[in-house]
Protein backbone atom coordinates (compact mmCIF):
# COMPACT_ATOMS: atom_id res chain seq x y z
CA UNK A 1 0.00 0.00 0.00
CA UNK A 2 0.92 3.40 -0.68
CA UNK A 3 1.81 5.53 2.18
CA UNK A 4 -0.60 8.18 0.76
CA UNK A 5 -3.91 5.60 0.99
CA UNK A 6 -2.90 4.73 4.62
CA UNK A 7 -6.20 5.12 6.65
CA UNK A 8 -6.57 8.00 9.19
CA UNK A 9 -4.11 8.69 11.83
CA UNK A 10 -5.22 7.11 15.69
CA UNK A 11 -6.01 10.29 17.17
CA UNK A 12 -4.55 11.31 20.68
CA UNK A 13 -6.26 10.57 23.91
CA UNK A 14 -6.54 12.14 26.97
CA UNK A 15 -3.45 11.00 28.19
CA UNK A 16 -4.23 12.10 32.33
CA UNK A 17 -4.59 8.68 33.19
CA UNK A 18 -1.79 7.21 31.27
CA UNK A 19 0.70 7.04 34.23
CA UNK A 20 -0.39 8.20 37.43
CA UNK A 21 1.64 11.19 37.26
CA UNK A 22 0.44 14.70 36.72
CA UNK A 23 -0.31 15.54 33.39
CA UNK A 24 -1.54 19.10 32.47
CA UNK A 25 -2.76 21.64 30.41
CA UNK A 26 -1.60 21.77 26.52
CA UNK A 27 2.06 23.88 26.59
CA UNK A 28 3.08 23.31 23.34
CA UNK A 29 0.71 23.05 20.21
CA UNK A 30 1.41 22.13 16.62
CA UNK A 31 -1.01 22.78 14.10
CA UNK A 32 -0.83 21.65 10.28
CA UNK A 33 2.77 22.35 10.02
CA UNK A 34 4.38 21.70 6.73
CA UNK A 35 8.21 22.17 6.24
CA UNK A 36 10.06 21.73 2.51
CA UNK A 37 13.96 21.75 1.90
CA UNK A 38 13.93 23.06 -2.05
CA UNK A 39 11.65 19.92 -3.31
CA UNK A 40 12.38 17.75 -0.49
CA UNK A 41 9.29 17.82 1.82
CA UNK A 42 10.24 16.90 5.12
CA UNK A 43 7.14 17.50 7.12
CA UNK A 44 3.45 17.41 5.45
CA UNK A 45 0.43 18.23 7.52
CA UNK A 46 2.00 17.28 10.76
CA UNK A 47 -0.37 18.44 14.19
CA UNK A 48 0.42 17.09 17.51
CA UNK A 49 0.48 18.90 21.09
CA UNK A 50 2.25 18.82 23.85
CA UNK A 51 1.03 18.48 27.80
CA UNK A 52 2.48 20.17 30.38
CA UNK A 53 4.36 17.20 32.76
CA UNK A 54 4.34 14.22 29.93
CA UNK A 55 6.57 12.60 27.95
CA UNK A 56 5.67 12.67 24.49
CA UNK A 57 7.99 10.44 21.97
CA UNK A 58 8.51 11.37 18.12
CA UNK A 59 9.60 8.04 16.33
CA UNK A 60 9.61 6.58 13.20
CA UNK A 61 11.84 5.54 10.00
CA UNK A 62 15.11 7.17 9.46
CA UNK A 63 14.33 10.56 7.25
CA UNK A 64 11.41 10.42 8.82
CA UNK A 65 10.68 13.90 9.72
CA UNK A 66 11.97 13.55 13.33
CA UNK A 67 14.37 15.76 13.83
CA UNK A 68 12.90 18.26 11.51
CA UNK A 69 10.40 18.34 14.18
CA UNK A 70 12.59 19.49 16.81
CA UNK A 71 14.35 21.92 14.84
CA UNK A 72 11.15 23.46 13.95
CA UNK A 73 9.59 23.01 18.05
CA UNK A 74 13.22 25.42 18.64
CA UNK A 75 13.55 27.70 15.88
CA UNK A 76 15.83 26.15 13.81
CA UNK A 77 13.57 25.61 10.84
CA UNK A 78 10.76 27.61 10.20
CA UNK A 79 7.89 26.38 8.50
CA UNK A 80 5.64 27.01 5.36
CA UNK A 81 3.01 26.60 6.92
CA UNK A 82 1.50 25.62 9.75
CA UNK A 83 1.04 27.70 13.51
CA UNK A 84 2.77 26.74 16.62
CA UNK A 85 1.17 27.79 19.63
CA UNK A 86 3.69 28.02 22.77
CA UNK A 87 1.75 27.92 26.30
CA UNK A 88 -1.61 29.66 24.72
CA UNK A 89 0.42 32.00 22.38
CA UNK A 90 1.03 31.96 18.80
CA UNK A 91 4.87 32.38 17.81
CA UNK A 92 5.18 33.95 14.88
CA UNK A 93 9.12 33.78 13.35
CA UNK A 94 11.18 31.92 16.65
CA UNK A 95 15.09 32.04 16.81
CA UNK A 96 17.02 29.18 18.76
CA UNK A 97 17.72 32.19 21.23
CA UNK A 98 14.28 32.96 21.40
CA UNK A 99 13.02 29.37 22.24
CA UNK A 100 16.10 29.17 24.89
CA UNK A 101 14.90 32.02 26.45
CA UNK A 102 11.55 30.75 26.84
CA UNK A 103 12.43 27.58 28.55
CA UNK A 104 13.25 25.46 25.38
CA UNK A 105 16.62 23.22 25.74
CA UNK A 106 17.69 20.59 23.80
CA UNK A 107 20.12 17.97 23.20
CA UNK A 108 21.17 16.53 20.05
CA UNK A 109 21.69 13.59 17.80
CA UNK A 110 25.28 14.00 17.44
CA UNK A 111 26.93 15.40 21.11
CA UNK A 112 27.52 19.44 20.72
CA UNK A 113 29.81 19.50 23.70
CA UNK A 114 33.11 21.41 23.84
CA UNK A 115 35.58 18.30 24.04
CA UNK A 116 38.18 20.01 25.40
CA UNK A 117 36.71 21.69 28.27
CA UNK A 118 35.80 20.26 31.52
CA UNK A 119 32.71 18.39 32.20
CA UNK A 120 31.55 21.37 34.94
CA UNK A 121 32.62 24.08 32.34
CA UNK A 122 30.55 22.27 29.92
CA UNK A 123 27.85 22.19 32.01
CA UNK A 124 28.08 25.85 33.37
CA UNK A 125 27.68 26.88 29.47
CA UNK A 126 24.39 26.15 29.64
CA UNK A 127 23.75 28.82 32.28
CA UNK A 128 24.27 31.31 29.96
CA UNK A 129 21.41 32.76 29.13
CA UNK A 130 20.85 33.15 32.81
CA UNK A 131 23.90 35.36 33.27
CA UNK A 132 22.53 39.30 34.05
CA UNK A 133 26.35 40.64 35.01
CA UNK A 134 28.39 41.42 31.50
CA UNK A 135 32.03 40.26 31.00
CA UNK A 136 33.54 43.57 32.23
CA UNK A 137 31.60 42.80 35.41
CA UNK A 138 32.50 39.50 35.90
CA UNK A 139 35.97 40.83 35.11
CA UNK A 140 36.27 42.85 37.73
CA UNK A 141 35.06 40.80 39.88
CA UNK A 142 31.96 43.11 41.46
CA UNK A 143 29.88 42.04 44.71
CA UNK A 144 27.24 41.27 42.38
CA UNK A 145 29.00 39.38 39.34
CA UNK A 146 30.59 37.38 42.29
CA UNK A 147 26.91 36.74 44.20
CA UNK A 148 25.68 35.59 40.45
CA UNK A 149 28.82 33.01 39.72
CA UNK A 150 28.00 31.35 43.02
CA UNK A 151 24.59 31.50 42.39
CA UNK A 152 25.17 29.51 39.11
CA UNK A 153 28.06 27.35 40.38
CA UNK A 154 25.84 25.84 43.00
CA UNK A 155 23.22 25.01 40.35
CA UNK A 156 25.60 23.61 38.12
CA UNK A 157 27.07 21.28 41.63
CA UNK A 158 23.45 20.70 41.77
CA UNK A 159 23.12 19.10 37.99
CA UNK A 160 26.48 17.04 38.70
CA UNK A 161 25.15 15.46 41.81
CA UNK A 162 21.27 14.91 40.14
CA UNK A 163 23.44 13.11 37.23
CA UNK A 164 25.59 11.31 39.58
CA UNK A 165 28.60 12.62 37.87
CA UNK A 166 30.45 14.10 40.89
CA UNK A 167 34.26 12.14 40.33
CA UNK A 168 33.97 13.59 36.44
CA UNK A 169 33.66 17.05 36.92
CA UNK A 170 36.98 18.10 36.33
CA UNK A 171 37.55 15.82 33.37
CA UNK A 172 37.81 16.79 29.62
CA UNK A 173 34.45 15.75 28.05
CA UNK A 174 36.68 14.29 24.97
CA UNK A 175 38.12 12.11 27.46
CA UNK A 176 35.03 10.76 28.56
CA UNK A 177 33.34 7.76 26.94
CA UNK A 178 30.25 8.61 25.04
CA UNK A 179 27.39 7.49 27.20
CA UNK A 180 28.65 9.64 30.04
CA UNK A 181 29.29 12.51 27.25
CA UNK A 182 25.83 12.03 26.04
CA UNK A 183 24.65 12.36 29.99
CA UNK A 184 26.81 15.86 30.59
CA UNK A 185 24.80 17.13 27.42
CA UNK A 186 21.45 16.37 29.26
CA UNK A 187 23.32 18.33 32.28
CA UNK A 188 24.45 21.00 30.31
CA UNK A 189 20.58 21.24 29.12
CA UNK A 190 19.03 21.18 32.66
CA UNK A 191 21.67 23.46 33.82
CA UNK A 192 19.13 26.24 31.80
CA UNK A 193 16.31 25.09 34.07
CA UNK A 194 14.50 24.12 31.25
CA UNK A 195 10.12 24.14 31.45
CA UNK A 196 10.17 21.99 27.87
CA UNK A 197 13.44 19.57 27.24
CA UNK A 198 14.20 18.44 23.29
CA UNK A 199 15.77 15.59 23.69
CA UNK A 200 17.19 13.85 19.92
CA UNK A 201 18.59 10.20 20.64
CA UNK A 202 19.48 10.23 24.11
CA UNK A 203 20.40 7.07 23.84
CA UNK A 204 21.73 6.13 20.59
CA UNK A 205 25.20 4.01 20.50
CA UNK A 206 24.88 3.25 24.21
CA UNK A 207 25.05 -0.32 26.18
CA UNK A 208 22.41 -1.39 27.85
CA UNK A 209 23.76 -0.50 31.41
CA UNK A 210 24.06 3.03 29.83
CA UNK A 211 20.67 3.36 28.27
CA UNK A 212 18.81 2.10 31.99
CA UNK A 213 20.85 5.13 33.10
CA UNK A 214 19.59 7.85 30.94
CA UNK A 215 15.86 6.35 30.85
CA UNK A 216 16.42 6.50 34.74
CA UNK A 217 17.37 10.13 34.45
CA UNK A 218 15.08 10.98 31.93
CA UNK A 219 11.84 9.74 34.64
CA UNK A 220 13.79 11.87 36.96
CA UNK A 221 13.96 15.07 35.29
CA UNK A 222 9.95 14.50 34.30
CA UNK A 223 9.04 13.31 38.07
CA UNK A 224 11.32 15.25 39.93
CA UNK A 225 11.46 18.84 38.35
CA UNK A 226 8.02 18.67 36.20
CA UNK A 227 9.97 19.10 32.93
CA UNK A 228 7.88 18.15 29.79
CA UNK A 229 9.68 16.35 27.36
CA UNK A 230 9.74 15.94 23.96
CA UNK A 231 12.13 12.74 23.04
CA UNK A 232 13.03 10.99 19.78
CA UNK A 233 14.20 7.82 20.30
CA UNK A 234 14.93 4.58 18.21
CA UNK A 235 14.87 2.04 20.81
CA UNK A 236 11.35 0.71 20.94
CA UNK A 237 11.54 -0.75 24.13
CA UNK A 238 12.37 2.52 25.63
CA UNK A 239 10.69 4.88 24.06
CA UNK A 240 6.78 2.29 25.20
CA UNK A 241 8.12 2.10 28.57
CA UNK A 242 8.85 6.00 29.35
CA UNK A 243 6.28 7.30 27.32
CA UNK A 244 3.53 8.87 27.87
CA UNK A 245 2.34 9.64 24.06
CA UNK A 246 3.82 8.82 21.17
CA UNK A 247 3.81 10.29 17.61
CA UNK A 248 4.79 8.40 14.39
CA UNK A 249 6.15 10.04 11.87
CA UNK A 250 6.27 8.21 8.12
CA UNK A 251 8.24 9.74 5.65
CA UNK A 252 7.50 13.18 6.63
CA UNK A 253 3.82 12.18 7.61
CA UNK A 254 1.77 11.68 10.54
CA UNK A 255 0.65 8.32 10.94
CA UNK A 256 0.10 7.14 14.59
CA UNK A 257 -0.78 9.44 18.02
CA UNK A 258 -1.76 8.19 21.02
CA UNK A 259 -0.80 6.63 24.52
CA UNK A 260 1.55 3.41 23.87
CA UNK A 261 -0.83 0.44 23.94
CA UNK A 262 -2.53 2.62 21.20
CA UNK A 263 0.40 3.53 19.23
CA UNK A 264 1.37 -0.94 19.46
CA UNK A 265 -1.58 -1.58 17.78
CA UNK A 266 -1.77 0.58 15.02
CA UNK A 267 -1.62 -1.57 11.70
CA UNK A 268 -0.19 1.59 9.69
CA UNK A 269 2.49 1.99 12.30
CA UNK A 270 3.31 -1.73 12.51
CA UNK A 271 3.73 -1.98 8.35
CA UNK A 272 6.04 1.25 8.48
CA UNK A 273 7.85 0.85 12.03
CA UNK A 274 7.70 -1.32 13.95
CA UNK A 275 7.96 -4.49 11.80
CA UNK A 276 11.34 -3.12 10.41
CA UNK A 277 14.39 -3.44 12.08
CA UNK A 278 15.75 0.30 12.59
N1 LIG B 1 18.73 21.11 6.35
C1 LIG B 1 18.19 20.26 5.48
N2 LIG B 1 18.33 20.45 4.14
C2 LIG B 1 17.78 19.62 3.25
N3 LIG B 1 17.06 18.52 3.57
C3 LIG B 1 16.89 18.28 4.89
C4 LIG B 1 17.44 19.12 5.91
N4 LIG B 1 17.09 18.61 7.12
C5 LIG B 1 16.36 17.51 6.87
N5 LIG B 1 16.24 17.31 5.53
C6 LIG B 1 15.51 16.22 4.87
O1 LIG B 1 14.25 16.12 5.50
C7 LIG B 1 13.89 14.75 5.64
C8 LIG B 1 13.64 14.43 7.11
O2 LIG B 1 14.90 14.44 7.79
P1 LIG B 1 15.04 14.34 9.38
O3 LIG B 1 16.50 14.43 9.70
O4 LIG B 1 14.13 15.30 10.00
O5 LIG B 1 14.52 12.85 9.62
P2 LIG B 1 14.68 11.96 10.92
O6 LIG B 1 13.39 11.26 11.09
O7 LIG B 1 15.19 12.75 12.05
O8 LIG B 1 15.79 10.90 10.46
P3 LIG B 1 16.90 10.11 11.33
O9 LIG B 1 16.17 9.10 12.15
O10 LIG B 1 17.74 9.47 10.27
O11 LIG B 1 17.63 11.12 12.14
C9 LIG B 1 15.00 13.93 5.02
O12 LIG B 1 14.65 13.64 3.68
C10 LIG B 1 16.18 14.86 5.09
O13 LIG B 1 17.10 14.57 4.05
Amino acid sequence: MMMNDMPQAVQAQEPTQVSGRRIGDVVLDLQNISLSFGGVKALTNISFDVREHEIRSIIGPNGAGKSSMLNVINGVYHPQEGRILFRGEERRRMEPHMAAAQGIARTFQNIALFKGMSVLDNIMTGRNLKMKCGLLAHALYWGRAQKEEIAHRVKVEEVIDFLEIQDIRKTPVGALPYGLQKRVELGRALAAEPNLLLLDEPMAGMNVEEKQDMCRFILDVNDQFGTTIVLIEHDMGVVMDISDRVVVLDYGKKIGDGVPDEVRANEDVIRAYLGTSH
